[in-house]
């Protein structure tokens, strides 16, 4: 049983990357950020979500015994705390993080570590959407435009739920502009088509390694977990969240984070 609804659900925070944008040597998730490691606020808010029975870190293996005793020991989290080997391409620790989760999970997580200000709240509520989604739903086979199968009934090849996913992001705010190999503008396309998205990005967990295998079988590669899914037929909605759910990218988006970070302690 989950903390509060009957869905299980297994976070898995991706921190395996080097933070080469960021440029700090030692990389950018053990930084004091506000007074704690910038990961330590990452993890202590899916620590404070009610719905999160596990937590995954994906991270290199010779930095875990650090992350543990920095980031998760100081900090009283009680959710239990497993490490998974991270990979060279992102994709390659969210698949390591989706094996660590094992199979006792009906719903998996996977965010961004380098996203401190993400909130308990709007964890909480992604993963009320994706359930919730089954509610009173219509499991009759549906195709999209091009002959996919977007949703059927019992089979070993397809979801048994409304949903696959559910993304946190925003319709996009600023208008978009479509380059030319010398970057310059071709086109301007409509903004109403278009969301940003950030993580956490909830799916139902054999939805999520569905599009893992697919991915691996047609060698796609995408920039976040979302894409996979997407490209595999599976259906995925977009959920509003806050704006200020920034990722730790670049020296100067630190300061923000920092204020932020700050003014909720
Ligand atoms: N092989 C990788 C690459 C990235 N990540 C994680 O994915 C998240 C988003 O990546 P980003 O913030 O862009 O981090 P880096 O890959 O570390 O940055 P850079 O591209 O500048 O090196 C981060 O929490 C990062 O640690 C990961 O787990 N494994
Ligand atoms: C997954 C992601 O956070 C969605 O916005 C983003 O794509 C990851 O960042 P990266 O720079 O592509 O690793």
């Amino acid at each position: 049983m989950g903390k509060r609804t009957q869905a299980r659900a297994c976070a898995i925070i991706v921190a395996g990357g080097s933070g080469t944008r960021f440029g700090n040597p030692g990389g950018k998730l053990l930084i004091d950020v506000a007074g704690k490691p910038l990961i330590a606020w990452t993890l202590e808010a899916f620590d404070a979500a009610e719905h999160v029975d596990r937590i995954v870190v994906v991270c290199p293996p010779e930095k875990a015994d650090e992350m543990r005793s920095l980031a998760v020991e100081p900090y009283a989290i009680s959710t239990p705390v497993a490490f998974a080997r991270s990979g060279s391409e992102r994709q390659d620790s969210t698949r390591n993080g989706l094996d660590a989760a094992g199979d006792a999970f009906d719903v998996v997580l996977v965010h961004d570590a380098a996203r401190p200000l993400i909130l308990p709240e709007t964890i909480d509520a992604a993963i009320e959407a994706l359930v919730d989604a089954d509610d009173g739903m219509d499991v009759a086979p549906e195709e999209s435009s091009d002959g996919r199968l977007l949703q059927c009934r019992a089979s070993d090849d397809c979801s048994l739920h409304a949903l696959d996913g559910v993304v946190c992001g925003q319709p996009a705010v600023d208008t978009l502009k479509i380059i030319d190999a010398d970057g310059c503008f071709v086109e301007t396309p409509p903004r109403a088509k278009f969301w940003t998205v950030q993580t956490p990005q909830v799916f139902w967990t054999e939805s999520l390694r569905r599009a893992y295998t697919w991915a691996d079988c047609v060698g796609f590669v995408g920039t976040d977990d979302s894409s996979l899914v997407e490209g595999m037929g599976g259906r995925v909605r977009g959920f509003e969240s806050p704006r200020d759910n920034l990722k730790v990218t670049l020296p100067e988006d630190l300061a923000p984070v920092e204020a932020a970070l700050r003014e909720r302690r």
